[in-house]
């Protein structure tokens, strides 16, 4: 469990505000890794011990593990066992059903007795409206991170549909504000849609934004914070495949600390710019 307080902190004490995706790929992990009984979890570690200093959260995205089957979820059963406790993890799931189907998401996701795994937060889609995000909400202290505006090219065939008073996407947000406060819930946001930031910040001013696309997809972590930090941070920034796979070489895990690095310091300097350290 991870508060909004708590995570404010860990910003601060680690100058960052980094966000390590874990998205495992058996066809760009390095050959040498493949002869252990679990090539996907000693990846996962190695990158772990590589860049727990410098990130601030953690987010396996589900499709990566589930992907396998059954040895699928096991590594990330274990890959969740192996995050370490200061930092925010995250299940990428993009889960929304109804409401007794999102009971079982959220008992598999959040409930350890149950499936294995306690995250702190999971990403959900709010398609399906209130009923289907509220058993997420029951679980105390637990945070959801609803897909506002996403980094797709996809993005503009509903998201920026004009609703009546604004986008569709803004009013995901207005709704969304309602079903709880910026204490348990966020928003995904984009890297690749930096000019809209002003825009999400006048519907969200507190919440913390969950930023993907820095990295593979291009967005700008300078532009992102330009228009989208706050007082307390408020973003958090995830990248992928760009400190996984910096190299596939014995030296992935050294490289992928160097491409954390690189973020973590650019992070630290748009925090000093705006004051929060
Ligand atoms: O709008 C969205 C929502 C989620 N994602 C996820 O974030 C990571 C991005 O990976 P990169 O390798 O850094 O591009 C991945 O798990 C996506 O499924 C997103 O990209 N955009």
């Amino acid at each position: 469990m991870m508060s909004r307080q708590e995570l404010i902190e860990q910003i601060k004490k680690k100058k960052s505000f980094l966000c390590v995706g874990l998205d495992p790929d058996i066809n760009k992990i390095p050959e040498f890794l493949k002869s252990y009984p679990d090539p996907i979890l000693e990846f996962n570690k190695r990158i772990i011990d590589a860049t727990q200093d410098l990130c601030i959260a953690y987010k396996p995205n589900a499709a990566f593990y589930e992907a396998y089957g059954i040895k699928g979820l096991q590594s990330l059963i274990d890959t969740y066992k192996y995050l370490p406790k200061d930092c925010l993890s995250i299940i990428d799931a993009k889960r929304g059903d109804i409401g007794n189907t999102s009971d079982k998401y959220a008992k598999a996701f959040f409930d350890e007795q149950s499936g294995g795994m306690s995250f702190d937060a999971i990403t959900i889609t709010p398609y399906m409206g209130n009923d289907s995000v509220t058993p997420y909400l029951a679980y105390e202290g637990k945070w959801v991170i609803i897909l506002a505006l996403t980094s797709s090219v996809g993005s503009k065939d509903f998201q920026y549909l004009q609703t009546g008073d604004g986008y569709l996407y803004e009013n995901v947000i207005k709704k969304a504000n309602t079903w709880a406060g910026a204490d348990r819930i966020m928003y995904v946001v984009g890297a690749t849609k930096s000019t809209e930031f002003t825009n999400i910040r006048a519907y969200a001013p507190d919440n913390f934004l969950l930023v993907p696309g820095v990295g593979a997809q291009g967005g700008s972590l300078e532009e992102v914070c330009k228009y989208g930090i706050t007082k307390d941070c408020g973003l958090i920034v995830n990248s992928s495949r760009s400190i996984l796979y910096a190299s596939n070489g014995e030296d992935f895990a050294d490289a992928a600390r160097a491409e954390a690095l690189s973020l973590q310091q650019q992070m630290q300097a748009e925090l000093e710019k705006a004051g929060i350290l």
